[in-house]
């Protein structure tokens, strides 16, 4: 169990305090124990002027507070710890209720100094006051004295309890460098007394209460799990995984988180059976928390750290399980430029991501202000809150709107050189303190537990990765069959033989027929020109008749037609040099006859005595018989030439005439005579 000692009860050291609080000089030192009373909703009606300081305040809360002083029970009887019991007037919805609604609470702590007088004093639980500044109003107030266990009791057990009441909860120390962040969260040194930082107190509570609700004979079940992560220079770093520790680890939005979340991706989770494990956990990631020194702090944190307890119920009677996260913060602080150049680095995504959440905050207020002016007129969209400024303002994106009750410690440095920066802080609190929230239960889901500390979580991830693993393999069937319509595209016949029917066959294993067929279509028509543009190259060159009807049968029918008139028309211009190569024979002949009967050339007319019929035209005529024999047989040549192209056509037309058949067959049709 939890290594504590036996701390002196607070509620005796509250006493004591008391008295130091009913002299006029111990305002500043006043104890912190009343609930919350205020709720002004804008930072100048935060402000008052600066009044006699009242006396009246401090039995009136003594009365309270003891009043409200219960005890917790814990498992170990050397320890007790008490708390106070949570505040019923802070807004919050009875257990009973699905939903919470009220603004953020807003805490002030101020830090003890110990050399100098203090300029900002805390006159009474909610007001904090300067002599030149004037009062101002807050949830609470929390004087030098407090100490951690004061500040736990008064913000951090109504918390606790709503995380048990199936709420998410967020707390975060904002305030400048040295104004006591990380003492508030973390607490100091070796946990001796009552310096256990809020994470301990919190951590401590829950499982007290686990417990308490175990000997209750309570149906639920309890898991707990714990994460540290810190933000430094805009990276996110795991802490409590040393070898992932310097890795930058992404965000993405969690759409199984009800409302919308932020997943940091990869974050490690740590089981715990008992705070002592959860703060070794704790410990393990502060020792890899970034720090360093600056003018403010010997041992300032140079990041931003969030740590995230989860409380996993399972009720083990239905088997219904939620899990609820407490978020809390330590951020690092505001501060001036320094000489230093890492410092300065440092610095300068603190301070930005800083006036991010600023920014942030003063936008939601804006529209928190806006709501209630317009009250049931507003439909409630709200204007561009600029959460992606920074990896900051995007991990709080879910608390700040609406997934989690949020409550801020503004710590502050009441010493004079520090006003400037003790006035931003109460004014990032007086803007905090406007935002209003309305939070729903995280719903319960149904279906049984699997027993071994499933949680909504991983059934809503157990089922998302089913789903994102169904698109995968969807996705690689769409990847199979693109690289399959490939290959197929590549071993398609270079030729002439791919038949439509065989390319219908390849479309109809596509997811689109149409789109493919047509591909094919084009492939095939390509083949074509190629084939033509052969066959004109080849001209003059025998073709093989298979190569004849292969082209053939390519041919659109249309051509067919043409081919023949074509050749009708050759076989005309070959009967009339037929015809005109018989005259010139003949002509050859009786000049042949004249010479050996030793005849002069009288007649230089050698054109066809004979005309009956049609004749091609020539440029110019023989005069003599080595001409005529010249022409004769370049006629004779020509006439062999138009012979073979008369055959190749005839042969063209054959194919044409068979293709044409075939078609006309496997069509239905009854070839007709004249086909054949
Ligand atoms: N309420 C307090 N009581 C006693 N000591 C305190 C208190 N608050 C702060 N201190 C002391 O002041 C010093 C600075 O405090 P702390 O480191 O918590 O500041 P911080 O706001 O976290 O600063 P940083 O932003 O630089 O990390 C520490 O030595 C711490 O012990």
């Amino acid at each position: 169990m939890l290594p504590y000692k036996t701390t002196p009860s607070p509620s005796i050291r509250r006493e004591s305090m008391m008295s130091q609080f009913n002299t006029p000089k111990a305002s500043s030192q006043l104890p912190c124990l009343s609930p919350s009373l205020s709720t002004v909703s804008s930072f100048s009606n935060l402000r008052r002027p600066s009044r006699p300081r009242s006396t009246s305040i401090s039995s009136t809360t003594s009365n309270n507070s003891t009043s409200s002083l219960t005890s917790v029970s814990t498992t170990s009887s050397t320890i007790k710890r008490r708390y106070f019991s949570p505040s019923s007037s802070n807004g919050y919805a009875s257990k009973n209720h699905q939903r919470y609604t009220g603004t953020i609470t807003v805490a002030i702590r101020i830090k003890p100094i110990t050399d100098l007088i203090p300029q900002w004093t805390a006159i009474n639980h909610n007001e904090i006051s300067h002599p030149d500044h004037g009062d101002f109003s807050f949830d609470q107030v929390f004087g030098p004295q407090c100490d951690n266990l004061n500040v736990f009791n008064q913000v951090g057990t109504d918390l606790v309890e709503k995380l048990f009441d199936g709420f998410n909860a967020t707390l975060f120390a904002y305030g400048m460098t040295g104004s006591g962040k990380t003492y508030t969260m973390l607490g100091e040194g070796n946990n001796s007394s009552n310096n256990m930082g809020i994470v301990e107190l919190c951590g401590s509570y829950i499982f007290d209460k686990t417990q308490e609700e175990l000997n209750n004979n309570n149906n639920n079940r309890y898991n707990i799990t714990v994460s540290y992560l810190e933000i430094y220079n805009e990276k996110i770093h795991d802490l409590l995984d040393v070898v992932k520790k310097n890795e930058d680890l992404k965000l993405r939005n969690d759409l199984t988180q009800q409302g919308g979340g932020i997943h940091v991706v990869g974050l490690t989770e740590r089981r715990c059976q008992d705070c002592n494990e959860l703060m070794k956990w704790v410990k393990m990631g502060e020792l890899s928390r970034k720090t360093g020194k600056t003018d403010y702090n010997t041992r300032s944190s140079r990041s931003h750290a969030i740590i995230q307890i989860k409380l996993i119920t399972t009720d083990s009677f239905t088997g219904n399980i939620r899990s609820n996260i407490l978020s809390l913060c330590d951020l690092a602080g505001s501060e001036r430029a320094t000489a230093q150049l890492e410092r300065r680095k440092e610095g300068s995504y603190i301070n930005k991501s800083l006036l991010a959440l600023g920014t942030v905050i003063s936008k939601l207020s804006v529209e928190s202000n806006v709501k209630d002016t317009s009250s049931n007129s507003s439909n409630g969209a709200m204007g561009h809150i600029p959460y992606r400024d920074s990896k900051l303002t995007r991990l709080l994106q879910p608390a700040l709107s609406g997934n989690s009750i949020v409550t801020t410690i503004c710590t502050i440095d009441p010493r004079k050189e520090a006003s400037a920066e003790t006035i931003n802080t109460l004014r990032f609190g007086s803007r905090a303190k406007n935002i209003s929230l309305s939070i729903s239960r995280r719903s319960i889901n149904t279906g049984l537990a699997s027993g071994n500390g499933a949680n909504t979580n991983e059934l809503e991830k157990d089922r998302k990765i089913k789903e994102l693993t169904n698109l995968v393999k969807e996705q690689e069937n769409i990847i199979r069959d693109l690289s399959q319509e490939k290959i197929d595209r590549q071993s398609v016949p270079h030729g002439l033989m791919l038949s439509r029917e065989s390319t219908m066959l390849v479309g109809d294993n596509y997811n689109d027929p149409n789109g493919q067929y047509l591909s094919i279509e084009n492939k095939m028509l390509k083949e074509k020109i190629n084939n033509f543009e052969k066959l004109l190259d080849k001209d003059g060159v025998e073709l093989q008749d298979t190569q004849v009807v292969e082209i053939v049968d390519m041919l659109p029918l249309e051509v067919g037609g043409l081919l023949e008139t074509k050749v009708q028309g050759l076989e005309s211009e070959i009967r009339q040099y037929k015809s005109y190569t018989d005259q010139l024979e003949r002509k050859l002949l009786m000049l042949q006859q004249q010479n050996q009967r030793g005849q002069p050339h009288a007649q230089r007319d050698i054109s066809p005595m004979h005309n009956d019929s049609p004749s091609p035209t020539f440029e110019f005529s023989p005069t003599n018989t080595t001409e005529l024999e010249d022409i004769i047989q370049r006629k004779e040549n020509k006439i062999t030439d138009l012979q073979k192209m008369l055959d190749r056509k005839d042969k063209m037309i054959e194919a044409l005439q068979s293709a044409k058949r075939l078609r006309d067959r496997s069509l239905g049709q009854i070839a007709s005579p004249s086909d054949t």
